[in-house]
Order: structure tokens, then sequence, then C-alpha cells
């Protein structure tokens, strides 16, 4: 982590200016997506399994509803805090835009470290966070999905509660819920079978072969871990992964199945306890500066900075993560010449799939997985090449593209429904 003083949202702010000065825009003309449009901020009391009363601050932002519903995740992370939780809302608006689904952006997050919570805390906590910002969701307004230190379990409780609030059962509210409970078949895969697509997308545009070129993964949760299992299925070789631990590298690439078997094996099994011969332990610091075609930072924002981006080696970088490079180390990577594919195209297979989610319990049918895998490659395949495309007409890099093509679709949707009254 840099030690500047970082601000997501105002990583936004200028990566959203940059993309309207190429458009041609005046600032009223696009003024109004540089604001999230509604924030809600809670304190949620949870009676502990001690018996005290801890109070928790929680959020949920919507940047944007002019193309449709709010959608974005949840995050239980003790660095939580107003600016990112705005910052990850207004990322999903131009998120859901640049691969064109039909919504806006929002996202919630609740400042607490979930690994020390008992599953009875969690629970009481995501019930009583649920309850307050229920007035501000629903299948129509906005819908909130996994993220950081959430997933399908407590999707399902979000589920349950709001239904609970409303008197019959409403599966839209949320996604990435329990197949159980109308989850979707390739949603817990989907952010990372996206990953794996347009990473094989930008490595065949690039000219570089697949078999046997090299990649590195920071972290090893829902993203990182799908990323790594499907990029190493596609015949990379997998030098390095991570989590909040720490580093495993190996020259001759890792046993991703084997690395995945030891975290799963036992909840908070972390990468520091895993062994094995020719497996070296390296820090999070040296994993992003390791020799590699391929680096995908799949953990959490700002981990390339103005103080280490000169010292990144790969060629490309896949942007599995929200905000994993501030926008002093962009244009320093630039200068680099690594080619980098932003987060807002790159990550996008988890709120595709959500789409595809809320789409089938709106209307009460399931499909396959294999349509939900075919569905998800077109529209990602589709994106890419619109934002490559874009990138080489207006001579920019991939970040700028996708920003130029989602800013526009932001700005006329706004611009289309006009300003009331
Ligand atoms: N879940 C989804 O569908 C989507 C997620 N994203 C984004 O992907 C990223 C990861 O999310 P997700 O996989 O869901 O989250 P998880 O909570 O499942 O995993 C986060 C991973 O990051 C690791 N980590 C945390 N801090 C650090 C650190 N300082 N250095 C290295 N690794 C670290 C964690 O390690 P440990 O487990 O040891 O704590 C864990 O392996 C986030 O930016 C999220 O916003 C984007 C699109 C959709
Ligand atoms: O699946 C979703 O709705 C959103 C996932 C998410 O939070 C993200 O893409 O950052």
């Amino acid at each position: 982590m840099s030690t500047d003083k970082y601000n997501p949202y105002e990583n936004v702010v200028s990566t959203v200016n940059k993309a309207a000065a190429i458009l041609g825009y005046s600032h009223s003309d696009y003024e109004a997506v540089l604001y999230p449009e509604r924030e809600l901020k809670v304190s949620v009391p949870v009676c502990m399994d001690d018996g005290s009363v801890r109070v928790f601050e929680g959020y949920r932002v919507q940047h944007s509803t002019s193309r449709g519903p709010a959608k974005g995740g949840i995050r239980y992370h003790q660095n939580v805090n107003e600016d990112e939780v705005k910052a990850l809302a207004a990322w999903m608006t131009f998120k859901c835009a640049v691969v064109n689904i039909p919504y806006g952006g929002g996202k919630g997050g609740i400042v607490c470290d979930p690994t020390t919570l008992s599953e009875e805390e969690l629970r009481r906590l995501t019930r009583r966070f649920t309850a307050m910002i229920a007035p501000i969701i629903g299948p129509e307004q906005d819908i909130p999905a996994p993220d950081v230190g959430t997933n399908a379990t407590v999707m399902g409780w979000i589920m349950d509660t709001y239904s609970m609030l409303k008197g019959h059962c409403v599966p839209g509210v949320v996604t990435g819920k329990p197949l159980e409970l109308g989850g979707a078949l390739g949603r817990s895969e989907a952010t990372g079978r996206g990953v794996m697509i347009t990473s094989l997308n930008v490595l065949r545009a690039l000219q570089i072969p697949i078999s046997g070129t090299t990649a590195v993964v920071q972290g090893m949760g829902n993203v990182g871990s799908v990323s790594a299992k499907l990029l190493h299925m596609a015949g990379m070789k997998i030098l390095g992964v991570s989590d909040v631990s720490g580093g495993l590298y190996c020259e001759d690439g890792l046993d991703i199945p084997d690395i995945l078997e030891y975290i799963n094996a036992k909840r908070g099994n972390l990468l520091e306890g895993y062994e094995k011969e020719n497996v070296k332990h390296i820090t999070n610091e040296e994993l992003l500066e390791l020799e590699t075609t391929l680096l995908v930072p799949a953990a959490l924002e700002n981990q390339i900075h103005k103080d280490n981006a000169d010292r990144i080696r790969a060629k490309v970088i896949v942007e599995a993560a929200n905000g994993p490079t501030s926008i002093e180390a962009d244009e320093i990577l630039q200068k680099k010449g690594i080619v980098l594919v932003p987060d807002i195209l790159a990550n996008a297979g988890g709120v595709v799939v959500s789409y595809f989610e809320w789409v089938q319990n709106i209307q009460s049918v399931s499909w396959s997985e294999e349509h939900v895998n075919e569905q998800l490659k077109t529209i990602m395949d589709q994106a890419f090449k619109a934002v490559w495309d874009i990138s080489k007409e207006k001579e920019t890099t991939l970040r700028t593209g996708a920003y130029l093509i989602a800013v526009k679709r932001v700005v006329d949707a706004k611009n289309l429904r006009g300003i009331w009254p």
C-alpha cells in the first residue's frame, strides 16, 4: 500500500473527466454523473454472542439509476469507508454500461472484520443491516450481490430478511444467492470466468500465445481463485498466487488444483501454511513485481500505486479487483508500455451473470449452466471488442476506451430521460 492518502472516488472523477474531455462534453453535460444519486449511512446495533451490543457502521450508495435499477455488491471489511463505497458504486454504473446491461450502479458495505465474527453474529448483523437499508433496495430499485467478505450464504439471509418485511418471497432483491433460493448456475464462478475470457481476449489481440504463458494472481478469494483455476485450465503457467498472508511462487508453475484443495479444506486456511517442494513464500509486494506476461490483481484497491508501478514487470495487467491501480500508477504503466484491461470491463462477468439471475428470478424460469456461460462469453467478447476498437481508433488506453463507451451510455440515458421537473 502506498503511503500517500488515497481517495478512490477522486480516481473515478479523474477518469470520467478524461473521457468526457475526449467526448467533447462541457462540464454541465456530464456533471450529474460525478455525484452519487443517493447515500444511506446506517448504524447497526448487533447483540454479540457474549451478550454485549456492538454498533457497526454500514452504507448503501446508489450512484446512478439512469439506465436501470442500481446494482452492486456488499462488502464486509474493516477498511470500508464512505469514499470507498461511493467509488465502488460509481464503478458499478460504468461497468454495467460498458457491458450494456440495463442497470445503474450501487454498492454497500459494513465496517467489520468478518473473520472475527461468529456465524450467528454475522447473520444478526446482516439481517439488521438489511432491515435498515430495506426502504431503498428491491428488485426494481437496487439489487445487492456479493463482494469482498460476503458470499451466497449472506445473500440468502438478505433475501429472507427482505422477504419477511414484504410478507412474500422476493428472490429478485439480491443476486449471488444459494442455488436453492433462486441463485443462478454459474454465478459463483462468473467473475473469475469473465476475467479468464478477457485475459484470453487481450492476449490474442496482442498475438501472445496462451499455452505456457506465465500469469500471477493476487488474491485467492472468490474472484482470484476462480481466475487462477480457469487460467491454469486454459494452459497458462501460474507462477504466483497470494492472499492476505502473503504469496507463493514457483518458477515451474504452481499446482493450482492442489492449492485450491488446501484453501478449501478448512475455513481460514491461509497460504502462509502451504508447504510444497520448489514453492517459495514471498510477500504480496514481491508477488506484484514478479516477471510475468499476465498479472491479475484480484484483491483490493490501490495495490499498484505510484511507489511500485515502476517496478511492475508484467506485460499485461487484467484488473480483476475493483480499482487495484491508482491514477498515478496508470500513467507510469502506460509509459512503460504495459497493456492494462480495466476493472469495469475485466471483472464485469459477475454482474453479467447477476443480471441473468435477476432475469430468471423475475420471470420464474431457470437456465442451464451451459446457457449462462455461453451468454456470458458472448457479452464479454462483444464488450472487449468494442473497447479494443475504440481505444485503437482514439489512440487511448483501454481504460479510457472503456470509459468513452460507458460515460456516453450513462450521459445519453440521463439526457433522454430529461431533467425533472
Ligand atoms: N465477488 C464478485 O463477484 C466480484 C468481486 N469483484 C472484486 O474482486 C476483488 C476480490 O473480491 P472477492 O474475490 O469477491 O473477495 P473475497 O473476499 O472472496 O477475496 C478477497 C481476497 O483478497 C485477499 N486479500 C485481502 N487483502 C489482501 C491484501 N492486502 N493483499 C493480498 N490479498 C489480499 C483475501 O485474502 P484472505 O482470504 O486471506 O483474507 C482474499 O483472498 C474485490 O476488488 C471485489 O470488489 C469484482 C467483481 C465481482
Ligand atoms: O453481481 C453484482 O451485482 C455486482 C458484483 C460487484 O459488486 C462488482 O462487480 O463489483
